[in-house]
């Protein structure tokens, strides 16, 4: 079972890149790319529904999860450049989530 529904996840999802989006202030990141990851990591474990009533690991349900583990880990390279302080890196890294969410609402959404 997944703590929060999909749609809410997504919503934070969004709510929180709009901060990364808009911010340079190094700690703002930080705390808008974790709770983008957490988001993240929990929509990983929920079935979309347009994809509801299908196994687990049904090739569609896999593919799902690839995209949401590619976000997953855009977000870490962007963490990884706020860590080294580089600011205009991660939200170059940042920039890139786009084309992930884009490929995959086209998919499931
Ligand atoms: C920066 C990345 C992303 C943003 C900003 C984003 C944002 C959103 C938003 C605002 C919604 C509408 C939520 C609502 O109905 O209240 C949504 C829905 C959805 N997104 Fe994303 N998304 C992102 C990435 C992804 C990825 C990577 C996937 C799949 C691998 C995904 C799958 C979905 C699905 C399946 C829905 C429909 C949920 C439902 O109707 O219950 N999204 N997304």
């Amino acid at each position: 079972a997944t703590a929060r529904e999909l749609s809410e996840d997504m919503d934070m999802i969004a709510a929180n890149y709009s901060a990364v989006l808009h911010t340079d202030n190094p700690a703002t990141l930080k705390q808008a790319l974790a709770d983008m990851y957490a988001a993240a990591a929990d929509a990983r474990d929920a079935t979309p529904p347009k994809l509801r009533g299908q196994a687990p690991e049904s090739p569609q349900m896999q593919d799902y999860r690839r995209g949401i583990d590619t976000l997953l880990g855009q977000i870490e390279q962007a963490q990884a450049k706020v860590e080294k302080g580089d600011i205009e890196g991660a939200k170059q890294v940042a920039g890139q989530f786009k084309q992930t969410r884009d490929e995959n609402h086209a998919k499931f959404r």
